[in-house]
């Protein structure tokens, strides 16, 4: 199943599936996607954010939030003792269903297991003073920006797309351009409050339950079901002042990016964005909370502004016109933190073609993008195949020394444009991330999101070859996304150590939920 053609365009790729598809329907299906999407799914998703806004109002207004977080966790405890009560022959995840979930792939699990009901979706404490907040699970991060931004507060770390909600971050993992300061988003989190398997609420945090505390962060799930997490707060102002650097030539992109990751007193954000193997533009950001004037006011995150990756091309485009070398902008500061929401990265080009355009930013922009969950759930077969065979979704973190070998294999058997580069710093911390340091080192979280251009390009074989690059050099794979590893490569690239310790210790752990590889290998993943 060699998929060798040199796929220029979703159109290439739509024409593949025309000789492909079992019927000329799936064929209609994957074209004509653009039209359910504009005509059903982005009214419906805008009539879903106007009821979340007013139920939050309400909640808000009436403060009720903090004092049901008991009675709900009391629920949750009374679900699993029914478990307990029961014969057992299942297993436990969240009832969350996965059509709902950041990611591509629907978990078969969730069929067969015993779905424990977790709807915890509110914020329960902003604590000013010791610069915390106190949020239930499902809590998103467009909920968090938005109820911190006018007390000038924010998270240290925000993962860029609205949706994502602060249970899956720290279950799994979350990145963002802030992170070659302060880590992941496990790096920012204080303390966890979890219901065990046996029923029990506990709290775990540095100083308390340390081991569980470090083993949490990407056990997807499988110690326990988490009810609330505290989260360290930073002050906040009211822009970005955002330098885009554009460069032609890969070797002075990478030492840029590198210095400015390491140097003592870094830009607070740092990410590039690669447009072909030789160039992108580096950019760095700093709050501030007037705006200059060396720079534009630029709200990105306007319903009719231009996609924020075709932005950042056009400085690469203008500085390869010999126009300008580097360009200030200030961006208000939720539009940056979720400037990559309304395009998706850059996959929303391929669901709605057209969707940059400006006469369709100015009529329809508004109701952008439409909600990952309704296109999920509307997701027909022939684009599952299609994607199966000729898209790419990864997130590979590796050393940032390896960065330049790791971006020409990439090239290589993949040749997906744009590449998000994101550093990250990895603090040596007990836990499933083994660092070569005693204190911290710094990775790169290089994302590869779209359609591969590479000859030879199989989904299987590339990606294992680029799984087996990423473990040589001790890096890892964001398991959100497709992992093709084997049990044992999947336990060389992550320590086992501890988590394994916490398995055997806690009380019905094993009996309750499998492993991490046993919810993430692709046979339990559609
Ligand atoms: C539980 C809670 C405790 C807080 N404690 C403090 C505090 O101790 N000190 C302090 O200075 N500020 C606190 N705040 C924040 C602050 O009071 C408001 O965000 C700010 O005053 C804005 O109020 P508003 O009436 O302009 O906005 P509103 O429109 O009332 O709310 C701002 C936004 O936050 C969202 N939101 C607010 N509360 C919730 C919730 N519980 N669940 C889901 N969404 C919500 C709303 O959807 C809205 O978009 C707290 C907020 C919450 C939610
Ligand atoms: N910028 C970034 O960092 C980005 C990160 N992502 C990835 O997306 C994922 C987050 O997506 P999201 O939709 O929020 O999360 P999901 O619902 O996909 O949850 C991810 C995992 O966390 C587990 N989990 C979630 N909540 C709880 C809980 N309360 N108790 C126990 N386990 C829980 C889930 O278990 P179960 O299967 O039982 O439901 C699942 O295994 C992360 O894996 C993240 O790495 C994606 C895009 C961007
Ligand atoms: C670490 C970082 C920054 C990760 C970014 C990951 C995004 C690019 C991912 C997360 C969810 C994601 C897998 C998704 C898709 C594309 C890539 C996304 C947006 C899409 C929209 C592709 C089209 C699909 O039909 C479908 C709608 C199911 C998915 C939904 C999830």
């Amino acid at each position: 199943m060699r998929v060798q053609q040199d796929f220029t365009c979703k159109t290439d790729l739509v024409k593949m599936m025309s000789t492909q598809a079992d019927s000329l329907i799936e064929y209609l299906i994957v074209e004509y996607r653009w039209l359910i999407a504009i005509t059903i799914l982005m009214p419906l998703s805008f009539l879903w954010k106007i009821w979340s806004m007013a139920r939050n109002y309400v909640v808000f207004k009436l403060n009720t939030a903090p004092g049901n977080h008991e009675k709900k966790v009391k629920k949750v405890q009374k679900q699993i003792k029914s478990w307990l009560d029961g014969d057992r022959n299942t297993r436990l995840c969240t009832a969350r269903p996965t059509w709902q979930t950041m990611s591509f792939r629907q978990g078969l699990y969730k069929k067969t297991f015993t779905n424990i009901h977790i709807d915890m979706v509110d914020i329960l404490e902003v604590d000013t003073k010791n610069m915390t907040v106190r949020c239930e699970p499902l809590v998103t991060m467009g909920l968090l920006s938005k109820t911190l931004a006018p007390l000038d507060l924010s998270l240290a770390v925000v993962p860029e797309l609205d949706q994502l909600t602060v249970g899956g971050l720290v279950m799994g993992t979350g990145v963002e351009s802030s992170s070659h300061i302060h880590g992941l988003f496990q790096h920012i989190c204080l303390e966890y409050e979890l219901v065990l398997a046996d029923g029990s609420v506990v709290t775990c945090s540095k100083d308390n339950n340390a081991d569980l505390f470090y083993a949490v962060p990407w056990s997807y799930g499988t110690l326990g079901f988490l009810t609330a997490v505290t989260i360290k707060l930073v002050p906040a102002k009211k822009y970005i002042r955002l330098t885009y650097q554009p460069y032609t030539n890969m070797l002075d992109l990478s030492s840029k990016f590198k210095e400015e990751a390491l140097k003592q007193d870094p830009h607070r954000y740092l990410e590039a964005l690669l447009f072909d193997k030789n160039s992108g533009v580096v950019m760095t950001g700093d709050m501030v909370d007037e705006i200059g004037n060396d720079g534009m006011f630029n709200p990105i995150g306007r319903w009719y502004s231009p996609w924020f990756f075709t932005q950042v091309e056009n400085h690469l485009e203008n500085y390869k016109l010999g126009q300008k070398t580097c360009a200030v902008e200030y961006i208000p500061l939720r539009d940056y933190y979720h400037r990559h929401t309304r395009s998706l990265f850059w996959e929303l080009q391929d669901i709605i073609p057209f969707g940059n355009n400006p006469v369709f930013r100015m009529l329809f922009g508004w109701m952008m993008p439409p909600e990952v969950s309704l296109l999920k759930l509307t997701q027909p077969e022939a684009v599952t195949k299609l994607y199966n065979k000729a898209h790419v979704i990864q997130d590979m973190l590796v050393p940032v020394d390896v960065m330049e070998e790791a971006i020409q294999l990439f090239d290589k058997e993949f040749e997906v444009y744009p590449i998000w580069l994101c550093p990250l710093k990895l603090f040596n911390n007990p836990g499933q991330l083994k660092v070569n340091s005693s204190d911290w080192q710094m990775f790169v979280d290089i994302g590869v999101y779209g359609v591969p251009k590479a000859e030879g390009y199989e989904t299987v074989s590339s990606t294992r070859r680029i799984e087996s690059f990423v473990t040589h050099h001790r890096g890892f794979q964001m398991l959100y996304a497709d992992t093709f590893t084997t049990e044992g490569e999947f336990r060389n690239m992550f320590d086992h150590t501890l988590y394994d310790k916490m398995r055997s210790s806690l009380p019905h752990c094993k009996e309750a939920f499998p492993d991490v590889y046993g919810k993430v290998n692709r046979n339990v993943r559609k």
